[in-house]
């Protein structure tokens, strides 16, 4: 629908997993022009030039964003109100400004009030990542058969999120716009939970006795190495994260923490068929993502209605460790 490349000039404000895919991705497909960036390290600049990331890349983001017509911040969303200030007088006119932070209602609520009226503000969310960090952990493949969420602010230019949509998709992501509100509720049960779950599990196991930690360390082969992983994922990112979805955060923990609760009360009075009947619940839930995943939509509330299909827990590749 759109002709390539879909924009002319791409900024990239932040050059770490993200911002490193994102530009790999998009070089390779062919869907912008020239990419150039914005680091406030000298050492983030030359590896962004070295690994032909940027074609130019500056410190100070006013400076990048000249004459691009796709501004995307790619930096942890606690920074995003300083760097909005700093850009907003400097966007070209007609241009869009976007982001792929992990939250979106303080992302609107931070960066709105300094977007032009010649801008299309279109926030974004690609679902996929790794708990790596940096310009170096970036691959092209990142964002293929993932999803990308939108959240234009109401009366958004519809042809402005279109050409965005147009970008995700010719990276090879799944696109789907919502509400920044909804998005939020979402996210804090698939996405923040699980990280605040998979940091204190490991914090747990970091505390016990020295002789019996090094037994954990010994045997994590499953579940608990999955853990491991989540929760090597950027701390300040995750700062970010729970900080600016406290109250969806908080929502989901409270109900987490019912739950929690009742199945130790389960297993204090040794009712075997709670427990069961909760692990036969959650094991249809598991064939529902998969199902997902492969059609696009699935209701929590009608697991039963997913049928029987392998599973393709997801794909292999830089993700796994
Ligand atoms: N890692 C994931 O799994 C994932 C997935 C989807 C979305 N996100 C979102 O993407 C964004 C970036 O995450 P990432 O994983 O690429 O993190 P990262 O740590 O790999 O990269 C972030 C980069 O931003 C830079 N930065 C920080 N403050 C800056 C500033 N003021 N100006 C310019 N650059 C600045 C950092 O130096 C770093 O290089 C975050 O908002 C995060 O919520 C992350
Ligand atoms: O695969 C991982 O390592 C991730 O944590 C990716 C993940 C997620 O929770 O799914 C993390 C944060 C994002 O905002 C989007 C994707």
């Amino acid at each position: 629908m759109f002709e390539r490349p879909i924009f002319e000039r791409m900024c990239l404000i932040g050059i770490g997993l993200i911002g490193s895919s994102l530009s790999l991705a998009v070089q390779r497909h062919g869907l912008v022009g020239e990419v150039v960036g914005c680091a406030r390290s000298e050492a983030t600049r030359q590896t962004a030039l070295d690994l032909g990331l940027c074609s130019a890349v500056h410190a100070d983001p006013a400076q990048a964003v000249g004459g691009c017509d796709l501004v995307m911040i790619c930096s942890p969303v606690g920074t995003y109100a300083e760097i909005a200030e700093r850009i907003g007088p400097h966007l070209r006119e007609g241009s869009i400004l976007s982001d792929v932070g992990s939250v979106k209602q303080a992302v609107i609520r931070d960066v709105g009030p300094f977007v032009p009226d010649h801008v299309h503000f279109v926030p974004g969310h690609p679902i996929a990542g790794t708990e790596k960090s940096g310009p170096e952990a970036g691959f092209a493949e990142l964002f293929e058969d993932r999803w990308a969420i939108l959240t234009p602010p109401p009366g958004t230019d519809a042809d402005a999120v279109q050409r965005l949509a147009a970008l995700w998709q010719g990276v090879g992501s799944m696109v789907d716009t919502m509400d920044a509100r909804h998005h939020d509720r979402v996210l804090a049960m698939t996405s923040h939970l699980p990280h605040l779950i998979a940091y204190t599990i490991v914090s747990t196991a970091a505390d016990l006795e020295n002789h019996e930690q090094q037994e954990v360390a010994k045997f994590s082969a499953g579940g608990f190495r999955d853990f491991t992983r989540i929760a090597a994922s950027d701390p300040v990112m995750w700062r970010d994260i729970f900080l600016n979805n406290r109250e969806a955060v908080l929502d989901v923990l409270q109900r987490f923490n019912e739950d929690i609760t009742a199945l130790q009360r389960a297993i204090r009075w040794g009712e075997g068929e709670v427990l069961e009947d909760e692990f036969r619940r959650t094991r249809a839930l598991r064939q529902g993502v998969i199902e997902a995943h492969q059609a696009g939509s699935f209701d929590p509330r009608e697991p039963e209605k997913a049928s029987k299909a392998e599973p393709d827990p997801g794909k292999p590749g830089p993700r796994e460790s």
